[in-house]
């Protein structure tokens, strides 16, 4: 059995009385890429930020490559890339600055740090702004410099936070392809999104996320995903139905463990 790159088991956290996160279990395989879709506060960016290890769970366990997100190891962090809330990234640097800061950070050898982010310039197309200041760039080529500084370093384990909500069309497909890109190399992706067609092609699994828990997982390769992803947030929200309920809606009752 393969060992999950990203796992959330059974997370719960709450902010004040109200619940975010209620027993959230998902996983992601290495080469595997897994979208998060839900509602506006279902509890994504939360789930997010728990396994980047900006947030402790109140319970539950969270794992990246096998390690607790909130200690990870140098040797292990520079294996994983995320954009979750602002991107790391300098606005008084340059793009071509910015990504040999975050190539050094992210252990890149010396040697290989110029290659390294002239390829991160060419897969997000950012070769127009290389001298550009990080603070004069449009939202949707800061967007593409975040997901370059993400990936610069080639990680194993990729955490992306809606990272197709300021793009444009082609910013969208050159997201789409380095995500498949670091899959094909065999690394864990996990990515939030709104746009379900962008994510009927770019996931292998889709999870859906609703009120704080993986309601059920859709076939990204059938048809009309808008319609299934609703029949399965409104099989949720009706008592007496459960994770396996949707199934019949064109959906899945989410592999391994079911939420709490
Ligand atoms: N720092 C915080 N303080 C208080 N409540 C919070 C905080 N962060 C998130 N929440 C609440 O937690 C719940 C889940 O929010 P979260 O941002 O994870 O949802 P989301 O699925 O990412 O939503 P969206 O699609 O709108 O980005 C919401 O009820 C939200 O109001």
């Amino acid at each position: 059995m393969t060992t999950p790159a990203l796992l959330l088991d059974a997370v719960r956290r709450s902010f004040g009385t109200r619940p975010a996160l209620d027993g959230l279990s998902l996983k992601v395989d290495p080469g595997e890429v897994v979208a998060m879709i839900g509602l506006n506060g279902a509890g994504k960016t939360t789930a997010l930020r728990v396994l980047t290890g900006r947030l402790r769970p109140a319970s539950g366990t969270a794992r990246v490559l096998q390690r607790d997100p909130a200690r990870l190891d140098v040797a292990t962090a520079r294996r994983v890339g995320n954009v979750v809330g602002a991107p790391l990234v300098d606005p008084a640097l340059t793009v071509a600055e910015n990504l040999r800061a975050a190539a050094l950070l992210n252990g890149v050898p010396r040697a290989q740090v110029t290659a390294a982010g002239a390829a991160a310039v060419g897969r997000l197309d950012l070769a127009a702004w290389a001298g550009a200041r990080a603070r004069d760039l449009s939202a949707g080529n800061a967007q593409r410099l975040g997901v370059a500084c993400a990936t610069v370093h080639d990680p194993a384990a990729l955490v992306l936070d809606e990272p197709t909500s300021a793009l444009d069309p082609r910013g969208v497909v050159l997201v789409r392809e380095l995500v498949r890109e670091r899959a094909r190399a065999g690394a864990a992706v996990l990515v939030s999104s709104h746009h379900l067609d962008e994510v009927a092609r770019v996931a292998d699994r889709v999870a859906v996320v609703h009120a704080g828990r993986v309601v059920g997982e859709l076939d990204p390769r059938g048809a009309d995903i808008e319609r299934r992803f609703f029949a399965m947030v409104l099989a949720a929200d009706t008592p007496g139905s459960g994770p396996d309920a949707p199934a019949g809606a064109g959906g899945r009752a989410p592999r391994g463990r079911r939420a709490a």
